[in-house]
């Protein structure tokens, strides 16, 4: 089956060769860690998982490399460990901050069912040359000044950008464009407007490391273009992200890339999630209208989740609401009454021949229903494919038990009470009482249990 994804850089779906297949590299941005995620952050965790699934079982387990890493050198840290722990040196406080957000993601994200990626590198990890040699921050900003595509100005190190004739590629910016609308007195050190920061000067009361270019940080955009090259070389197969990492972030990623490795491609695939949004607005931590994926799971069962967020295909908006969460749970439910105990072998070919179309869950969602459709008329093997292509895809993650008793339990139902009036309602029925027995199955209906009668006796669930 061929997989063929959509690339943003080419703005074509095409086809997608791995540089070599037995180890196939992907790259995903992942947080900056100084605050709970938010739901809008789980769509790239949630969307590359599947694509780390999808290659895994297409190239085998070990032979796809996925590198997710952890922003942790960021102003937005400083301000939050200085606002939090007043009294500690601030070192020690950014470390507070960024271990507990880290710790807490890597939470959030098991609970919604993704593995976890191949490496997991920190930024502050790859500021200064390493012993082990991987590619560092220091040394590719050295590179880049000594290829003629950096320089330093006012105590920062600056990319050139004009000394790049096809920068602005991936997200179609030309450099005249971005001339025209500058602030002249505010970049005034800059030769260009569109020339941005690699390094800047750090006071004694930020975070620093000692550099040829005094003690200073790093900017946001070097730490993945040294990441990535540390772990999956200086091209790979596909980088991903959301949309708004096109610019500026990864069209900065492949201006260094490109210019210290002197490639062609920094990525051969560039693939970007699209929002998901509140009242058509991006869930955004500045905009405040945003539910961390801590808060949504105190409610709902992380894979309610991640369904409901793979019903869109990746590159299409999502409108976040409390009915998509209530049909998802309902799907679920229903899967798990079909299948939730099957052993499930293999996923069903509907079910990868629509991921591998530029991973088009939304078809993939129909498919399973299609499957259970055929299960509930008694098809075993659909049954177990349902199964199978669930599991694969990050869903049944408790026994179909578990999964009952735990709704019973958020439905406040009691057990006991329902199992009380269901041996009222068979004892009514043994001598005929028919009126009496109807009553019954009406106060049940009105607790919100539905009942089914069945030659082995008489079962019940939580009606939705
Ligand atoms: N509403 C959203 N929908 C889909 N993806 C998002 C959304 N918001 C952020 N992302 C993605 O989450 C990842 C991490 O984002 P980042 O750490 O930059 O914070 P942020 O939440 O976007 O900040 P802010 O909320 O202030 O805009 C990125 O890949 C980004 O594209
Ligand atoms: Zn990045």
């Amino acid at each position: 089956m061929d997989l063929k994804l959509y690339d943003t850089l080419t703005k074509d779906k095409r086809a997608f060769v791995p540089l070599d297949p037995r180890n196939v590299r992907m790259y995903v941005c992942g947080p900056t860690v100084y605050d709970f995620a938010h739901i809008g952050n789980a769509r790239p965790v949630i969307v590359f998982d599947v694509l780390f699934r999808l290659l895994r079982h297409i190239y085998g387990d070990s032979h796809v490399t996925y590198v997710r890493n952890i922003t942790d050198v960021d102003d937005k840290i400083n301000d939050r460990a200085l606002r939090d722990y007043p009294g500690l040196p601030l070192n020690e406080a950014i470390r507070k901050v960024t271990e507990k957000t880290a710790t807490q993601f890597r939470a959030d994200v098991d609970a919604l069912g993704c593995l976890q990626p191949t490496v997991e590198p920190r930024a502050t990890d790859f500021v200064l040359p390493r012993p082990d040699g991987k590619t560092d921050m220091v040394s590719l900003i050295k590179t880049l000044i000594d290829r003629g595509h950096a320089y330093e100005a006012n105590g920062e190190v600056l990319f050139d950008t004009a000394s790049m004739p096809d920068y602005g590629q991936l997200s179609g910016r030309k450099l005249e464009e971005q001339q025209a609308g500058a602030r002249i007195a505010v970049d005034a050190h800059k030769k260009h407007a569109a020339d941005f920061v690699l390094w800047k000067q750090s006071s004694a009361d930020e975070p620093g490391w000692d550099s040829p270019w005094g003690r200073g940080r790093p900017g946001w955009h070097i730490e993945c273009s040294a990441m990535s090259a540390a772990y999956l070389g200086e091209t790979f197969d596909i980088h991903g992200g959301g949309l708004d990492l096109i610019f500026p972030h990864h069209e900065n990623e492949i201006a260094q890339s490109r210019c210290a490795h002197g490639t062609h491609a920094m990525a051969n695939y560039w693939l970007h999630n699209g929002f998901l949004q509140v009242e058509g607005e991006k869930m955004s931590k500045s905009l405040g209208n945003f539910v961390t994926i801590n808060e949504l799971l105190q409610d709902w069962p992380g894979e309610v989740v991640r369904l409901n967020m793979l019903k869109t295909h990746y590159r299409s908006p999502i409108d976040w609401t409390l009915k998509g969460l209530e049909e998802s749970a309902k799907a679920l439910d229903d899967w798990y009454a079909t299948a939730g105990d099957a052993a499930g072998s293999a996923p069903a070919d509907t079910v990868m021949e629509t991921l591998c179309d530029d991973l088009n869950t939304a078809q993939t969602v129909a498919a399973l229903h299609g499957l259970r459709h055929q299960a509930e008329k008694g098809d075993a093997a659909q049954r177990d494919q349902l199964a199978a292509s669930l599991r694969f895809l990050g869903f049944f993650s408790e026994t179909k038990d578990a999964w009952d008793a735990r709704k019973r339990e958020a439905s406040g139902v009691d057990a006991a009470q329902v199992t009380a009036l269901i041996a009222d309602r068979t004892a009514a029925r043994a001598r005929k009482d028919w009126k009496e027995s109807d009553r019954i199955r009406d106060e049940l209906a009105a607790m919100g249990v539905a009942i089914k009668d069945s030659k082995e006796g008489t079962t019940w669930e939580i009606a939705r």
